[in-house]
């Protein structure tokens, strides 16, 4: 299935890396490396270098407990950054973000993808979508990001998420985003406990028959470390299980801070899944 992200054609049938770019002070895991535009598109133009299909921008760090910022401060954050990679590079710039007037504004400075942890849930969102005409990545939570993960709690963590997303494609679909421009993301740590992440991840291909590419991000989380007792900077081999469990199971997009590794991985499962029979 073709899908097109801002003008770039890429086969959601096929696995794809998304590098991750934060751009603020505080992400959990490369907060504050990459504010000033230029380092940031260094670091986007390393990691195209590395197969990435996708560059994630994102000005509004989602980590639990983190602080909303305001609309000027994410825009200052994100607009340079778009509009200097869309470019620079021949890539296709995923926004994360859950603000109407920066999804607005990104798609004018060439972005090709929204990627809201929210699920357009903000006031304005769904219209902002709908007018930007960009593929949209709708992700489950549970809770904000201030209070997430305090208790987590499902009678069935896939049912309850499958529900939430399919509720939400009714609406976004409804406002007028063509089923075409939708990728579905149960949300890794996002208002998940240990054993919530590892349903997820266990039946994610349950999650891939209500018919929409699957977007998966788990690189570098606190359900990698709570599994290998490793900290954030040494979690890259399980990040790559993670990755390979996933491409396994028919995710579309994966959103790592290591691409070259992950590409790596993804090559492995891509050509075994290749060979005839
Ligand atoms: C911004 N961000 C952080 N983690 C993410 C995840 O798992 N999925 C998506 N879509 N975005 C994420």
């Amino acid at each position: 299935m073709i899908m097109d992200f801002g003008g770039r054609a890429l086969d959601m049938g096929r696995c794809h890396v998304m590098g991750i770019l934060n751009v603020t002070p505080d992400s959990f895991s490369d907060g504050g490396r990459f504010n000033r535009p230029d380092i940031a598109l260094m670091h986007a133009r390393e990691m195209v270098a590395q197969g990435a299909a996708f560059v994630d921008v994102g000005g509004e760090s989602t980590r639990p407990g983190a602080a909303p910022v305001s609309l000027q401060v994410e825009l200052d954050r994100v607009c340079p950054v778009v509009e200097l990679i869309a470019r620079e590079l021949d890539v296709v710039v995923s926004v994360d973000t859950s603000t109407p007037e920066v999804m607005i504004e990104t798609a004018k400075l060439g972005a090709g993808l929204i990627n809201d942890v929210r699920a357009l849930g903000r006031d304005g969102a769904v219209e902002a979508a709908v007018a930007s005409g960009l593929p949209v990545c709708l992700m489950h939570m549970q809770g904000q990001p201030t209070d997430m993960q305090d208790r987590p709690q499902y009678q069935s963590v896939m049912r309850e998420v499958s529900a939430f997303l399919m509720d939400r494609v009714r609406v976004v679909e409804a406002a007028g985003l063509p089923a075409e421009k939708i990728l579905l993301d149960p949300g890794f740590g996002f208002g998940k406990t240990l054993e919530h992440n590892l349903q997820l991840l266990a039946v994610l291909d349950r999650l891939k028959v209500l018919g929409y590419p699957l977007f998966v991000g788990a690189s570098r989380k606190s359900m990698l470390g709570q599994i290998t007792g490793r900290d954030v900077n040494e979690r890259l081999p399980a990040g790559l299980a993670v990755a390979t469990i996933a491409a396994l199971k028919g995710a579309s997009i994966l959103r790592v801070h290591d691409v070259w590794e992950t590409v790596d991985a993804v090559k492995v499962v891509s050509a075994m899944e290749g060979v005839g029979q």
